[in-house]
């Protein structure tokens, strides 16, 4: 519970109050501040709009592809791919949503169910989640086809039998779009596709269609060619936006999103331009696009203006490159804390031999496995890869050639995000400091 103070019981703060008398205090000063949004939520990744500019002829397809299911016949499966924020998803969903309305008008029973199978990754909780959102549609909850399948513990046979028994029982088509497939394939191979793309066989009173969506295509080199083929009778392709159709895209939600007149013209040209350059991702083109907002919104600006795209532009970057360091194995972490150490002891350049040396030292006292010369350096060409850090190969002369590396970025994140690993930081306190890794390079 959280306890309330009264203005008299406070510690001296300047606590305001609103008109019916509640105390705003530390929040006051983002409150009603509307100077730059008029509805953010417009910007953000669970925002469906119904409107997608620049994909009709994807759209189109999708729905010719599906159209037959309206006569209670099955539509061909699909294979949808294309790289990341091309509108894969958003069309998919869009697509299922009007074949729903329509099956509402006439009569028909089609359902569509989304599983994002980076979450959902095994064969028992695609088969359980399937059955489990068949029977949450409210008007489908009837006894008859209730279903409770726990989330662990059957066998997968069982599971099998029982999505069978909810889809006959149910009737209709139904369709299931698997987002991000190959992460299932990646995670628990074919054999989940393999089962999903045969049940037709095994049902009388439903069809099912699966619509699979990728950004990744090797996943099919892992598939029985049977699954493959079946998997992809109707295959569909989302290239990339270039940047004008970008521009259309957030002009398109701007006015919804944005107080009129607070926009510099340029903002949008450049969310765009810099969004097109990197693969024509509506994805990221949006998040510059709110970030920028929201920079000159906290800093309580009246504009959002290029300063804040270039700034917005930065804080993703950072921000992804610190998600990406979070997740990073351990024998990366501590290279890379040996990579700090020597930064900090203003060793602003420094070789892979240096790295190596004072990594060896770390493991050593911290009980760690000490991995190869040649492994550390594929985890430095790694983190070279992420963005973390330059390398550049420099010739020795007769000692032959070695890495010299630089970090890319301020370090006081990295060293943050480096010191969450509890390890790391009592190591840093009790063995070692920058002044003792001075001492091995003097
Ligand atoms: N044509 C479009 N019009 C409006 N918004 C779009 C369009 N295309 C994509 N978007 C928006 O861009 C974001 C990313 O789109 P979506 O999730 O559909 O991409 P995706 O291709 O499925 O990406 P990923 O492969 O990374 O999952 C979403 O917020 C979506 O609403």
């Amino acid at each position: 519970m959280i306890t309330h103070l009264t203005a008299g019981q406070s510690n001296g703060g300047d606590f305001t109050t609103d008109n019916d008398g509640h105390s705003l205090g530390l929040f006051k000063k983002y409150l009603g501040n509307n100077k730059i949004f008029k509805n953010r939520e417009v910007l953000r990744h669970s925002y469906r709009p119904s409107i997608l500019p620049h994909r009709r002829p994807q759209i189109d397809s999708i729905a010719a592809i599906l159209a037959p299911s309206l006569q209670n016949e099955t539509p061909s499966n699909i294979l949808i791919y294309g790289k990341t924020g091309t509108g894969k998803t958003a069309c998919a969903r869009y697509v299922g949503s009007e074949l729903e309305n329509a099956s509402g008008q006439m009569n028909t029973s089609c359902r569509v169910v989304h599983l994002n199978c980076e979450v959902i990754d095994t064969q028992y909780r695609v088969l359980a989640q399937i059955a489990k959102l068949i029977t949450d549609t409210e008007h489908l909850a009837s006894d008859r086809v209730k279903t409770h399948i726990p989330m662990t513990g059957w066998p997968t046979d069982q599971v099998y039998a029982e999505l069978k028994n909810v889809l006959e029982n149910t009737g209709g088509v139904l369709v299931i779009i698997l987002d991000e497939i190959d992460k299932l394939v990646k995670k628990s191979g074919d054999e989940t596709l393999y089962n999903l793309t045969r049940i037709n066989s095994d049902l009388e009173r439903s069809k099912v269609c699966i619509i699979g969506i990728s950004n990744d295509l090797r996943f099919t080199d892992f598939l029985d060619p049977r699954v493959l083929s079946s998997l992809s009778e109707e295959e569909i392709v989302f290239p990339p936006y270039n940047a004008p159709q970008l521009i259309d895209i957030l002009k398109q939600r701007s006015d919804v999103a944005f107080v009129e007149g607070v926009l510099d013209e340029s903002v949008i040209p450049l969310c765009a331009a810099l969004a097109a350059q990197e693969h024509g991702d509506a994805r990221r083109a949006l998040d510059l696009f709110r970030v920028s907002g929201e920079l000159a919104d906290r800093a309580s600006e009246d504009r959002v203006t290029d300063r804040h795209v270039r700034q917005a532009q930065d804080k993703i970057e950072t921000d992804s490159m610190v998600e990406c360091i979070s997740t990073l194995p351990t024998q990366s972490k501590v290279v890379l804390y040996a990579m700090l150490l020597l930064h900090r002891i203003n060793q602003k350049v420094f070789t892979s031999g240096e790295v190596m040396r004072l990594y060896r030292e770390i493991t050593r006292e911290l009980s760690l496995e000490t991995l190869t010369h040649r492994r550390v350096t594929d985890l430095i060409s790694e983190l070279n890869m992420l963005g973390v850090i330059s390398t550049r190969v420099v010739s020795k002369g007769r000692y032959g050639r070695t890495k010299e590396i630089t970090f890319d970025a301020a370090t006081d994140r990295i060293w943050d995000v480096i010191m969450n690993d509890q390890r790391l930081v009592e190591h840093r306190i009790s063995r070692y400091n920058e002044e003792q890794a001075g001492k091995l390079f003097r």
